[in-house]
């Protein structure tokens, strides 16, 4: 897919704000999943830093947990064992804010977190099939108690960003798969969350319409000082990471991207 890969990411530049400041970090992270012979331990003891600005792609073997880490990192799940850390960004002139430790929060303060702090975007998108692209896009603002008419320029704008400008009064049957990722990607940045997650993005998508997806993804990451962390088989993906990390045994390490 060379051919779909923009001028820029053959010479990439950092972040603005360059990557280094880290925004999540996990400890220690366990997750045993019950089961009839006495629980299945799918993480066993994972690490890691994720800073802003930077792309990050998880790969590992079907089953090695990976949608399980993510699940974990995004707080959609309670770890068996370990922390998982947050810092959002300090306003400008502002000191660096507190670390929070994601899972002492109660379930409510966790919905809220997840809102605020985290982008989704999974395989199936989940939009909202009786909203327009504009109003799918608002929605996490809008979860946070802002107003539509406040919401819907940043919502217009992203879909621009992404190559939506004429489909913002779609629904999402009335869009294409590869349309309906976009619009999932940019309801995932509306709220400006430190870290975005991402589940085989492009898993469903023909290699032409990935490879769009991908060098939009890319952009993205460089343009802001959002972490992304992508979960993927996808080996075209994986190659525009600053960092591979592959989950083996329970485990993460690192890869040369
Ligand atoms: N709720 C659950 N209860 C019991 N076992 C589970 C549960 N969820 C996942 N598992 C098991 O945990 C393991 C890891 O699942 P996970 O979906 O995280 O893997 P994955 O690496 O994302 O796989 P794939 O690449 O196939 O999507 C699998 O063996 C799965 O069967």
């Amino acid at each position: 897919m060379a051919g779909a890969v923009h001028p820029d990411l053959l010479n990439p530049e950092p972040a603005p704000g360059g990557a280094g400041r880290t925004v999540l970090e996990a400890r220690g992270l366990g997750k045993r999943y019950p089961t009839a012979t006495g629980g299945l331990d799918v993480l066993a003891g994972v690490d890691v830093e994720v800073r802003s600005g930077e792309l990050v792609a998880v790969v590992g073997e079907s089953g090695t947990g990976k949608s399980t880490l993510l699940h974990l990192l995004g707080a959609l799940d309670r770890p068996t064992a370990g922390t998982v850390r947050y810092r959002p960004a300090p306003d400008a002139g502002a000191p660096e804010p507190p670390w929070e430790d994601v899972f002492a929060l109660n379930d409510e303060a966790l919905a809220a977190f997840r809102n605020r702090a985290i982008g989704f975007v999974f395989q199936f998108h989940h939009l909202l099939p009786e909203f327009d692209a504009v109003e799918n896009v608002a929605m996490p603002a809008l979860i946070a108690g802002g107003s539509l008419g406040g919401a819907a320029p940043r919502a217009r704008d992203l879909l621009r960003q992404l190559g939506l400008g004429d489909r913002l009064t779609h629904r999402p049957s009335q869009l294409s798969g590869g349309e309906q990722q976009r619009v999932a990607v940019a309801r995932a940045l509306m709220n400006r969350p430190g870290v975005v997650l991402m589940d085989e993005p492009s898993g469903n998508l023909d290699t032409k319409t990935a490879g769009r997806l991908h060098d939009e993804l890319r952009r993205l990451s460089r343009a802001d000082d959002q972490a992304f962390v992508i979960v993927t088989h996808n080996p075209t993906l994986a190659a525009l990471a600053d960092r591979t990390l592959t989950l083996e045994g329970g485990r993460l390490v690192e890869t040369a991207s």
